[in-house]
């Protein structure tokens, strides 16, 4: 047992789960190494990765930091030696689970993080016998593990508070959202909730009274949606109108007693039951492969927390959390006077292509080469002071001119950056030129004229004294640069 690795993960188990965990670890900058005995191992990991590998970059307008290391082992000692954090994701049977965990406690170091994703067992069933109960805890989490923010975090009266919190911190920071379950109850809270649908669901094609597909679009043209955005409460909340939750109970509290759910019995599991729900089921979407229904899934996931996102809600609001991480202590997050130096155009944008800024021609669609550039500008105006705060106060840049030049394309999942130079920047009027590039190709470039405006006459104005002298710090700075190939260019004009 060495010293601790902090940010290297020893992931046990890499079939579905443990795959998951791997890409969500080691896309967000982790070492990870893998320990599984199945010879396919590797092999069962690299659709994930390459999944993951084109999703997660786009649920964030700021690229993930460095992919780390990813290395498999066959040896679990080997694999958990110095990791600072271990994810046991072996089958769900205890009894596999104490072998698992009696294994890593015997060579991982004392201090280390140990989590179990299993679906249902307590912690403190995972800690009998164990040498160090203290160090192990749930962490269960959704698959996918690279996308889904959830994980639920469930201690045991014997868990190490310290290591609680340390482990919902570390979870933050890979984007997740870790909901601590206070009291430990077999299957959680989130799975106690799946399994209620899912028993009432084999209930209902059992009886015959729906196929797998017609229970499908229940959820997903219904409740699915709402519950995606507000849950079960507040949804319900909503439908009592003004008098809320109060008058919903009253109209629907009596349903108790009436013969709603078939929940207080289960359907017998025969093979019957398990033909006519898997043969309704290679009915219902047996056209499209797993692999389809995989991208179909991932695509889906990400567009709907990206709205999420632009509302600043439910796993949305998780996603701007994790960048402003991800932003702070870079120059994406900085404001001028933490900058020393300001002579060269400014990182304003560093970012992947998301999935859904491509369009009919497979790359990005011009109207996100604007997209990009208003971010840039954007942050530069944040940069120099004028963020929301004092947007609030009523001062604000509105834009009056804009030029794009797009030079080349660029596909889903390539990291661009956006450079920024200040053509001219005194009083009310803001020039700036953005050069886009994937690395060593310039993508486009991207010229603004903005005039700063007061929000309540809705006429041009001065800045207020800070934002001024922070523009024009820079655009001194930036004076004595070469004027950038392409600027005052007009449409058309040969080069
Ligand atoms: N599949 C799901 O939707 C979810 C599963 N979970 C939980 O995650 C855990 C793993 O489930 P899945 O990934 O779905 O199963 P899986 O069957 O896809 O993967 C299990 C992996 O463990 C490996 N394995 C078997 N014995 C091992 C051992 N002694 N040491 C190391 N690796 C071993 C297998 O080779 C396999 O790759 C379970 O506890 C499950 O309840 C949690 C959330 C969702
Ligand atoms: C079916 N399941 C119990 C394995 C589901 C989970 O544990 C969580 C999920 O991802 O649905």
């Amino acid at each position: 047992m060495g010293d601790v690795a902090v940010r290297t993960a020893a992931i046990i188990g890499g079939g579905v789960i443990g795959g998951g965990w791997a890409a969500r670890f080691l896309l967000n900058g982790w070492d990870v190494r893998v320990f599984d005995p199945d010879p396919e191992a590797e092999a069962k990991l690299a659709p994930v990765l390459a999944q993951a590998r084109r999703a997660l970059p786009s649920l964030t307008d700021v690229a993930l930091p460095d992919e780390g290391a990813l290395s498999f082992h066959s040896d679990l000692a080997e694999a958990v030696a110095d990791a600072g954090w271990i994810q046991e994701s072996v089958p769900e049977r205890l009894d596999i689970k104490h072998r698992t965990l009696a294994a890593v406690q015997a060579a991982c170091p004392k201090d280390a993080i140990i989590g179990s994703s299993t679906s249902g067992f307590k912690p403190s069933e995972l800690q009998e016998g164990a040498a160090r109960p203290g160090q192990i805890m749930v962490f269960h989490p959704f698959n996918p593990v690279y996308l889904m923010p959830l994980v639920e975090v469930v201690p045991s009266p014997a868990t190490d508070p310290a290591i609680i919190a340390r482990a919902k911190a570390t979870l933050s920071a890979l984007g997740m959202f870790p909901l601590h379950v206070r009291k430990e109850i077999d299957a959680h809270i989130a799975d106690r909730f799946l399994e209620a649908v899912w028993r009432e669901a084999l209930w209902l094609v059992k009886d015959g009274v729906a196929t797998t597909e017609e229970i499908d679009e229940a959820i997903r043209m219904g409740f699915g949606i709402r519950w995606a955005q507000m849950g079960l409460f507040d949804t319900y909340r909503t439908a009592g109108g003004e008098a809320g939750m109060r008058h919903f109970m009253a109209q629907f509290g009596p349903a108790l007693q009436w013969p709603w759910t078939k929940l207080m019995d289960v359907p017998a599991f025969t093979d019957e039951l398990v033909e006519l729900i898997a043969g309704q089921s290679d009915a219902q979407s047996g056209h499209m492969s797993i692999a389809q229904m995989l991208t179909a899934r991932d695509d889906n996931l990400v567009g709907m927390m990206r709205s999420l996102k632009a509302n600043d809600w439910g796993a949305g609001a998780v996603l701007n959390t994790h960048e402003a991480g991800l932003r702070a202590g870079t120059v994406l997050g900085a404001r001028a006077e933490d900058l020393e130096d300001v002579s060269a155009p400014i990182l304003t944008v560093r970012r992947a292509v998301p999935l859904d800024w491509t369009d009919y021609n497979g790359h990005m669609n011009e109207a996100r080469y604007l997209q990009a550039f208003g971010d840039a500008t954007d942050r530069f105006m944040a940069l120099i002071g004028c963020d929301a705060g004092y947007i609030a106060t009523g001062g604000s840049y509105f834009t009056a001119e804009t030029h794009i030049r797009h030079l080349d394309e660029v596909h889903a999942g390539t990291v661009i950056e956006v450079r920024t130079q200040v053509l001219a920047g005194a009083g009310k009027k803001l020039h700036l030129f953005h050069e886009m590039r994937d690395g060593a190709r310039v993508l486009a470039t991207g010229e603004h004229f903005l005039l700063h405006v007061s929000l309540e006459t809705r006429r041009p104005s001065e800045p207020a004294p800070e934002i001024l002298a922070a523009l024009e710090r820079i655009a001194a700075a930036h004076a004595g640069l070469p004027v950038p190939e392409g600027a005052g260019r007009a449409v058309g004009q040969r080069p």
